[in-house]
Order: C-alpha cells, then sequence, then structure tokens
C-alpha cells in the first residue's frame, strides 16, 4: 500500500498537460467561459483607452482653481458639456471648465476634476468651493494597462473576471485547450440503470452518475462506456475501445481481489504499465492507476464512497493538470477547521471522514455526516462539501479540535 502523498505524486507525475498546438482550438467569446486560456493574450488598447473622469463634476485645469474654498471660491466659465462616449471639442484656456460626467473624456487643457457636490452652478459659470488635490479623479489613459503588455497568461480558467477582460479588449476569438475527455464506465453483473427494475441481489449503478456529473462540473468532456459484465473478453473489448478514444479512462469496480476482480489482469494483457495498485487511504484502498501511450487509466474502487473520495483526491487535480491549468490551481484545497464532532479512524489507512466544513463566525468548522460511515453507504455522502483527514495513526480527533479537512 502506498502512502497517500506518495500516490498523490505519482499520479502527478505521469499526467502531461495539454500543451501541442493540436490541443488549442479557438472559440467563440461567449463560449469560452469555464475554458483553460491556451496562449497569452495581449491587447493593442491601452485601459483606460482615454484620459477621463472618475465622477460627475467639473473638468479644470489645476492652476485655475489653486487653494480656493468656500470663503475664497472661485468661478469658471463653462464652455462645454461633455458626457460619456462624447469627443470633447474645445481646448480649455485660462479662466475655463467643462461641464463632464463619470466615464467622459477629460477634454485638453483639463487636469483635475471637482466633484459637483463641491461647487455652485450658475448659468454657464460654476464656482469652485473646494479645491482637490491636482489629477483629482483622472482617470489617466494606460493606468491600469499599457497596450502590448501581457494582459492573461495561459493556463488560467476563464470566468468571470477573465470574460470581463476579454470583451473589453475585443479579444472576440479566444485561444482555449480542448476539453480532456474522460471515458467512464462501471463493472459489475450486480449492476443495473436506475430505470430498471431491480431483481435479487441487483444494485443501480450510482457510480456513473457520481462520476459523469463531478466531469461535468470540471468541465472535461465525459464519454458514456456504461456498464461492463464481469466478463474478461467485454472488459478487454470496453477498456481497448475506451484507451482509444480518451486521454483519462475512469472505471470503477473489479480492482480488488475477489474471483472477478479482472481490471489489473486486462490493463496488463493489454500493454498498459500499472504504476499503483493499493493506497493506504481510507475508503479507497484498491485505486489502481495504469498507463498507456496517450491515455492514464483510474481505476476507481466499485463501493460508492471510495469511487467519490478517490476522485475528489487524486482524479480531480490530475484532470486540472491534464486541462493546461497552470499547477498553482491544480491542487487540492486543504482547510484546517474545528472539529464539531468526534472524530474516529482505526488509524492503518489516512482515512477521509465526510461531512460539512462551513464558516461559523469567521472559522471553519467541520461536522461529520450523521449516520454509518461505510464506504458502500452513499446516502449519508450526499450534501458533502469537505472531507477531514485522519493520518495514520491517528485513531481520534475530539470535538473541538482543529482537523485537516479537504474542500470538495
Ligand atoms: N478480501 C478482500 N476483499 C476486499 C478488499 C480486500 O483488501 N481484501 N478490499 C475491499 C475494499 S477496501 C474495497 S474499496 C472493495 C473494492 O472492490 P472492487 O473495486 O473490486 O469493486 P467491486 O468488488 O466490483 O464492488 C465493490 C462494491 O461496490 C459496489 N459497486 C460496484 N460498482 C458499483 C456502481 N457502479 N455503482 C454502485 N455500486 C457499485 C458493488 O456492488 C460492491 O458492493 O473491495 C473490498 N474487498
Ligand atoms: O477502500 Mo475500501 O473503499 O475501504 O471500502
Ligand atoms: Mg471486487
Amino acid at each position: 500500500m502506498l502512502p497517500v502523498d506518495q500516490a498523490e505524486s505519482i499520479i502527478f507525475d505521469l499526467v502531461k498537460p495539454l500543451e501541442s498546438p493540436q490541443d488549442i482550438q479557438t472559440v467563440d467569446l461567449p463560449d469560452a467561459r469555464g475554458r483553460v486560456l491556451a496562449t497569452p493574450v495581449i491587447s493593442n488598447l491601452d485601459f483606460p483607452h482615454w484620459d477621463n473622469s472618475a465622477m460627475d463634476g467639473y473638468a479644470v485645469r489645476y492652476v485655475d482653481i489653486t487653494g480656493c474654498t468656500a470663503d475664497h471660491p472661485k468661478t469658471l466659465e463653462i464652455v462645454e458639456e461633455i458626457p460619456a462616449g462624447y469627443q470633447p471639442q474645445q481646448t480649455l484656456q485660462p479662466g475655463q471648465a467643462a461641464r463632464i460626467f463619470t466615464g467622459a473624456c477629460l477634454p485638453m487643457g483639463a487636469d483635475t476634476i471637482v466633484i459637483q457636490e463641491d461647487t455652485q452652478r450658475q448659468g454657464d459659470r460654476v464656482t469652485i468651493l473646494n479645491c482637490p488635490p491636482s489629477t483629482a479623479y483622472v482617470r489617466r489613459q494606460g493606468s491600469f494597462y499599457k497596450a502590448g503588455e501581457l494582459l492573461l497568461t495561459p493556463g488560467i480558467l476563464l470566468e468571470a473576471a477573465e470574460m470581463a477582460v476579454l470583451a473589453a479588449s475585443q479579444c472576440v476569438q479566444v485561444p482555449v485547450f480542448r476539453r480532456v475527455k474522460v471515458a467512464i464506465f462501471s463493472t459489475g453483473d450486480e449492476l443495473v440503470t436506475p430505470d430498471q427494475p431491480l431483481g435479487p441481489g441487483q444494485l443501480v449503478d450510482s457510480n456513473h452518475y457520481a462520476l459523469t456529473a463531478l466531469m461535468q462540473k470540471m468541465g472535461v468532456e465525459p464519454l458514456n462506456f456504461g456498464i461492463v459484465r464481469d466478463v474478461p473478453q467485454a472488459l478487454k473489448q470496453t477498456i481497448s475501445e475506451a484507451i482509444s478514444q480518451a486521454d483519462v479512462v475512469l472505471s470503477t469496480g473489479g480492482v480488488s481481489v475477489g474471483d472477478y476482480d479482472y481490471i489489473e489482469q486486462i490493463i496488463t494483457e493489454l500493454d498498459g504499465k500499472i504504476h499503483i495498485q493499493s493506497v493506504a487511504i481510507q475508503p479507497g484502498k484498491p485505486l489502481t492507476v495504469a498507463k498507456f501511450p496517450h491515455c492514464i487509466y483510474f481505476g476507481l474502487p466499485g463501493n460508492p464512497v471510495s469511487a467519490l473520495v478517490t476522485c475528489w483526491r487524486f482524479i480531480q487535480p490530475a484532470l486540472r493538470k491534464l486541462s493546461g491549468l497552470k499547477s498553482e490551481y491544480c491542487q487540492p484545497v486543504f482547510i484546517n477547521a474545528r472539529s464539531l464532532s468526534l472524530l474516529q479512524s482505526k488509524g492503518k489507512r489516512e482515512t477521509y471522514l465526510w461531512g460539512k466544513l462551513s464558516v461559523n463566525n469567521g472559522e471553519y468548522e467541520f461536522k461529520l455526516a450523521g449516520g454509518t460511515h461505510n464506504s458502500a453507504n452513499l446516502v449519508n455522502l450526499a450534501q458533502t462539501t469537505g472531507l477531514a483527514v485522519l493520518p495514520v495513526n491517528c485513531t481520534q480527533v475530539e470535538a473541538g479540535e482543529v482537523v485537516k479537512v479537504l474542500q470538495v
């Protein structure tokens, strides 16, 4: 049994991120959300594009109003009104001001904005009652970003803020990495789909739904290979198709030591190289990891909790790396939280106990899910947001103590 951290680094090293030109595609801007940026984005626009006003008020020449106060006000002639989107026509001369609004271009000659609250208007004249600092409320062209500099770096996930940056820089065709293809199948003679009647000893293939949902959430492309019987020939057929079509294969079941557990044997027959056969993790011990020339194979344990916990712990970070995300975005997130519950483990394997991670009065808390903690019990896995981690040899964490929690 490999320690969890060793298994983690073997998996991470096996994964080679998408980076070749064939892995890059161009998508229309509206379709870029949730994708990973593949090449640097550089804009030929300055941000702000022009000197403009940050407030509604008057554009002035600072020299004209220096030192003025309510007791010693200064009156200026208004020569122009400049709403946003309008190109100023006048250059301010001594003693002149322009009415200006937030986001509107600064007229030539102006260097400072006086907010309208500090003024009094009389027809085409304005009296300045308070002198702001020089250059107040002026957003200078290029002060946020200079054209030609790096705007967005590759390997980032495109979400709301990045979409705004792309749109603002008029990047309407976005270079992104293609979606990673993940083949999913479940193995077991006992399995039926949710719509089939349950015969004696049968069980619904819930793993398919768990894994597909997680893959959809991650933005990868799941390929559904269905349920495969515990028949070596059928398994061999499915595995060879899956490894030829996908970047990653996720199967569940058939990786333990039972007479119907064929996965490792078939991987070997198909010339896959097995790197991991079991991990000192509870649940999830028989996790099997193998490499084919163009594909990584994860044989997840069949028990529903074991399948999902190994995915959260190992597969999600690996898929992030494969998708082209920078390594700083790939690591699992662990949080120190105060446990509200007594946590227990046999101490032999690194133990993951499921429950709710939440924040109370600014402090993270972990509450163990009620009911039975058994790798076959998927019922109390619902609503899990964190997995408390008890290291090997740690058999108990008292309620009130701090525990490391994997955020899921
Ligand atoms: N003698 C030993 N037996 C077992 C060991 C061991 O070390 N020695 N390890 C146990 C552990 S730990 C686990 S985890 C399981 C893993 O078993 P497999 O990966 O071989 O999975 P199966 O035997 O095919 O199924 C296990 C369990 O899960 C149910 N299952 C399977 N597929 C699905 C599915 N798609 N959806 C829902 N449930 C599924 C299946 O019915 C079994 O109950 O092995 C232990 N045994
Ligand atoms: O590893 Mo198994 O998942 O303990 O049941
Ligand atoms: Mg088995």
